[in-house]
């Protein structure tokens, strides 16, 4: 493959994948706004949080893969790639353990002033009766929103100083994650106002997007406990930065951030923040991956993609439709021959119904094949009779699709 690193990924990752075979331009100064212009001639882009917006989809002549390196894709305009074809994947969970890592850094430092304490020694001030006064993490209650795989890190690192967590009870959490969950001692809220007001810190760790956008709010800080401290290392959108500047002033909370609303990408640039410049708050660059461990991670996790996409394994991509979209599911069993499965979908085709997904697996010996296709519309005995008369077609199954059930779950 063609491939354009529009951000800095490690070198090993660069030479591994040259070593395969692909042909890989890095150009980490390129902008958002200059990768229309640049990505015609590339069949995959792979970034850090350069964003990729609308324009690069249609600019774009033979793209067919996004990787995010790195775990958040509300950077990328997914539905302009869908749009197109164009898979975006991400790289979940590799670089989890360095943004857990730096929540407890920003606990720390917000509950000991340490950033003001080193300023001032550093300025030739010693001052052990301003500084001496932390209340301390022991015993502490923290609330966990999102309970991902940062989440999870953060809940069992919070757990090792004292630190009780809980999080809210939520609708279609997989059994891994509470069992999890539960294994690290996380107890359980009904709702998030009883969450916020039993908890003295409040973490971070959802995805950003229209569920989640100033998901913390005026009303939400305002169920905080008084002096409680708000955590943020997933995305600036998830607060409304108005809001939180109001409750800061008032003196009501504290708060660690890794992330802001309108913050620069990577790179050197001179940026002002009133929520970042608070002095209430101890901020970090939106260095929660920055990790050598991390990026050696997620690199390797790039590499994975790349290779699983080149050998047809669509891996982490987060713009399928997972949801059967067909109401059946044809299974053909047949001689692996030239022509079968072109003949099986012009039946298909001439009743008039739409192919949702397929899939075609050879048996050992490649004498036989069996094909499974999801179809959109109504089946009928005439097509299916129709299917059976074909030449090299040795059977034909017909099962009706649960619209509720996920894909691949049958
Ligand atoms: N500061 C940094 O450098 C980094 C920030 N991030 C941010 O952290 C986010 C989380 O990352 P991961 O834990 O790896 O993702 P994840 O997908 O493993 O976890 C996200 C969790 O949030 C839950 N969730 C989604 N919507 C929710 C809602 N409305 N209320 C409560 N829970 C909700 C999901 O069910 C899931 O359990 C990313 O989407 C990204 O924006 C990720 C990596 C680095
Ligand atoms: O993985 C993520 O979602 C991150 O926010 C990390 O972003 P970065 O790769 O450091 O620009």
């Amino acid at each position: 493959m063609r491939l354009l690193f529009a951000d800095r990924l490690s070198e090993q990752t660069l030479s591994e994948l040259e070593a395969r075979g692909h042909e890989c331009v890095v150009e980490p100064g390129l902008s958002a706004d200059d990768l229309a212009g640049r990505i015609t001639g590339f069949d995959g882009l792979v970034v850090r949080s350069t964003k990729v917006r609308r324009p690069v989809f249609e600019a774009a002549d033979r793209l067919s893969l996004v990787v995010r390196a790195g775990a958040g894709t509300n950077t990328i305009d997914t539905d302009a790639a869908a749009e197109r074809g164009v898979f975006v994947c991400n790289v979940p969970g590799r670089n989890a353990a360095a943004v857990a890592e730096l929540t407890l850094g920003l606990l720390l430092a917000v509950d000991r002033r340490i950033a003001d304490n080193v300023a001032d020694l550093r300025a030739g001030r010693w001052d052990k009766d301003r500084y001496g006064k932390a209340e301390g993490l022991l015993g502490s209650t923290m609330a966990i929103l999102g309970l991902g795989s940062i989440g999870l890190l953060v809940a069992e690192r919070a757990a090792a100083f004292g630190i009780r967590v809980q999080a809210q009870t939520r609708p279609g959490r997989s059994a891994q994650t509470v069992a999890r969950a539960e294994e690290l001692g996380v107890t359980w809220c009904d709702s998030l106002g009883e969450l916020l007001a039993t908890s003295d810190v409040v973490s971070l760790h959802v995805p950003a997007g229209p569920d989640t956008e100033h998901l913390v709010d005026a009303a939400f800080l305002a169920q905080m406990k008084d002096g409680a401290v708000l955590l943020n290392t997933s995305r600036g959108d998830v607060v409304d930065e108005e809001a939180l500047l109001a409750a800061l002033d008032a003196g009501r909370v504290r708060a660690g951030l890794d992330v802001y609303a309108d913050e620069p990408g990577s790179g050197q640039t001179a940026w002002t923040s009133k929520v970042a410049q608070h002095p209430a708050v101890v901020g970090t660059h939106h260095i929660g991956a920055s990790t050598a461990q991390a990026q050696r991670a997620i690199a390797q996790g790039v590499t994975e993609i790349v290779e699983a996409f080149t050998h047809g394994e669509v891996r982490h991509c987060v713009n399928l439709d997972h949801s059967r979209l067909g109401s059946f599911t044809l299974t053909i069993r047949h001689h692996d021959r030239v022509g079968v499965l072109a003949q099986v979908l012009d039946q298909v085709s001439s009743a008039g119904l739409n192919v949702e997904h397929m899939e075609n697996r050879v048996f050992r010996g490649g004498q036989a094949a069996v094909a499974s296709i999801d179809v959109a519309g109504e089946s009928s005995d005439v097509l299916v009779e129709a299917l059976r008369a074909l030449p090299h077609v040795l059977s034909v199954a017909e099962v009706t699709l649960d619209p509720a059930s996920p894909a691949g779950s049958a």
